[in-house]
């Protein structure tokens, strides 16, 4: 540890760059094994999911689906007058989930790991070489040489879609609108995928006013058509607007209102409607952050994600993990490639990479989704057979009454008689999206699958209902 003047220098093993929920995991994993672990973060040790993601936005949900389930009582159980306040789950998400958007708990927790954390944006510096910018200290860089290597993981931010007028007005991406103290009387949400969607709702289910645009066809395109059509009606049904297949023409913030003029591409009518509302959610997928992490110094083309073995290794002596190598952007890929990255660094051995790749979007009712849809297993050219059964229609949706709807699709590759990919829409979709899950991993036959014991009356019974049809 020793430098020219200013320009400290440490040595260690392997160093850390993002510390996303893959990353803090990674350092821990690597400490404990032994290495010496520098781990480099520039916002807030945890990364999106903790601060400005999952946990805060589905406690959102969490508080909006009470008052939906509420809402539910006088047609089950009496009455039960409601009145939406968004204070609670805001006290929530500042108390309980984010500390108050502080990471002292978690940077302690790298520190009792054994690692070193340093503060500051971090970009490669050739091979096994990082060099740290440290924010708000002008001037001031630490260099860190590893070892072993260098692992990324540094994350997305929300994309901001092309659309004149947009940039420069106080729009919403994930972060506004989590950190918002009340819910807004009206919002217009760019994009219908799961960002969106759930946010959407959940503040629909707070009294906002809310319309969904989405350029695409359909909205929640990754799952299945059925799956799509479902939550637009249940969306249709709850008052919330929800316009597919719409181009987004111009933005503009004027007196404290967005107006967000649209054409229709498809009635090729040109013609124009502007969309009115106090704020404006903009969830139009992500960017990846690898254009300033220094790939050129090590001869890497950054492209829109990095491209890594099963290792999650992009080549000797560098890593990534998490949202940036695109093999899914959710917390538990992210958890599951930085676990590949330990085995992979330590020498351990490594099995097959899961491909299974179970996701849930946690709308009410939820879209679990595992494998591939119907049209990815066509066109890879499987023999197809599809079993779909209607949650509402099973003994158990009959019971739940109001909050039913919902099904179960699967794919079946026919002549492997094993299910290749399947969708679980419900108010319990993601929880019975597990057997599904496993189904397609282990590669349960459909044999076992229909000579199997399903508990009455649950909403995993209609798994059994799917397969027979
Ligand atoms: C609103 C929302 C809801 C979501 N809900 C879910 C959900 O329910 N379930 C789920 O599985 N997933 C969910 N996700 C996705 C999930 O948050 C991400 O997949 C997860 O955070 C994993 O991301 P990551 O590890 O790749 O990086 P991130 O979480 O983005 O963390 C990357 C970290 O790297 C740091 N960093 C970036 N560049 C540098 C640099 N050059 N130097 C130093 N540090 C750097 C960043 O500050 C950040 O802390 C949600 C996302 C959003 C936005
Ligand atoms: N429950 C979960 O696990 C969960 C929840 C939220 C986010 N996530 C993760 O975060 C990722 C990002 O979420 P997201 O919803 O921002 O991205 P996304 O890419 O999944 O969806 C964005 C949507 O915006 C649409 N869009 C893009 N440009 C547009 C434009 N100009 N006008 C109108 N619509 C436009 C796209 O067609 C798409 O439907 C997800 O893919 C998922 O991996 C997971």
């Amino acid at each position: 540890m020793a430098q020219d003047g200013d320009m400290p220098e440490l040595s260690c093993d392997v160093v850390v760059v993002g510390l996303g929920p893959g990353g803090e995991a990674l350092v821990a994993r690597l400490a404990a094994a032994g290495l010496d672990v520098v781990a480099v973060e520039k916002e807030l040790v945890g990364g999106e999911c903790p601060y400005w993601g999952c946990i805060p936005s589905k406690m959102v949900i969490r508080a909006a689906n009470a008052l939906a389930e509420a809402r539910r009582v006088d047609r089950l159980a009496g009455r039960a007058p409601v009145e939406p306040d968004f204070g609670p789950v805001a006290r929530r998400i500042r108390e309980e989930a984010t500390d108050d958007w502080d990471d002292t708990v978690a940077a302690d927790r790298i520190v009792d790991a054994g690692a070193r954390l340093v503060r500051g944006h971090g970009r490669l510096d050739g091979d096994r070489r990082v060099v740290v910018d440290h924010t708000g200290d002008a001037g001031e860089v630490t260099t860190i040489v590893a070892s072993k290597g260098v692992v990324l993981n540094t994350g997305t931010t929300a994309a901001e879609p092309p659309v004149p007028g947009l940039a420069g007005t106080p729009y919403w991406t994930n972060r506004g609108i989590l950190e918002t103290e009340t819910a807004p009387a009206s919002m217009i949400v760019i994009g219908g995928g799961p960002i969106g969607l759930e946010l959407a709702q959940a503040f629909s289910r707070f009294g906002t006013e809310v319309t969904v645009l989405e350029v695409g066809p359909r909205i929640l395109a990754v799952e299945e058509p059925e799956s799509s059509a479902l939550i637009a009606s249940v969306f249709a049904a709850e008052g919330i607007g929800v316009h597919a297949g719409v181009s987004i023409d111009a933005v503009a913030h004027a007196d404290g209102v967005f107006h967000v003029t649209c054409g229709d591409p498809s009635t090729g009518s040109g013609q124009a409607r502007t969309f009115e509302a106090e704020r404006l959610l903009v969830a139009a997928g992500r960017r990846s952050r690898i254009d300033d992490v220094g790939l050129e110094t090590v001869g890497v083309e950054p492209g829109r994600h990095l491209t890594v073995d099963d290792a999650m290794q992009v080549k000797g002596g560098l890593w990534a993990i998490g949202d940036i190598v695109g093999r899914g952007a959710f917390t538990h890929v992210s958890m599951y490639q930085s676990e590949r990255a330990a085995r992979s660094i330590l020498g351990e051995p490594l099995g097959d990479y899961d491909a299974s790749f179970p996701r849930v979007t946690f709308t009410d009712p939820e879209v679990g989704g595992v494998g591939l849809t119907e049209k990815q297993a066509r066109d890879r050219g499987i023999a197809v057979r599809i079993g779909v059964t209607d949650l509402a229609a099973s003994s158990r949706g009959f019971v739940h009454g109001p909050g039913n709807e919902g099904l179960i699709k699967v794919v079946i590759d026919d002549e492997r008689g094993v299910i290749v990919g399947a969708n679980s829409v419900g108010v319990a979709g993601g929880e019975t999206l597990a057997g599904l899950a496993f189904a397609v991993r282990a590669e349960i036959p459909v044999e076992t699958l229909t000579n199997t014991i399903y508990a009455y009356p649950t909403f995993w019974r209609a798994i059994e209902s799917a397969l027979a049809t």
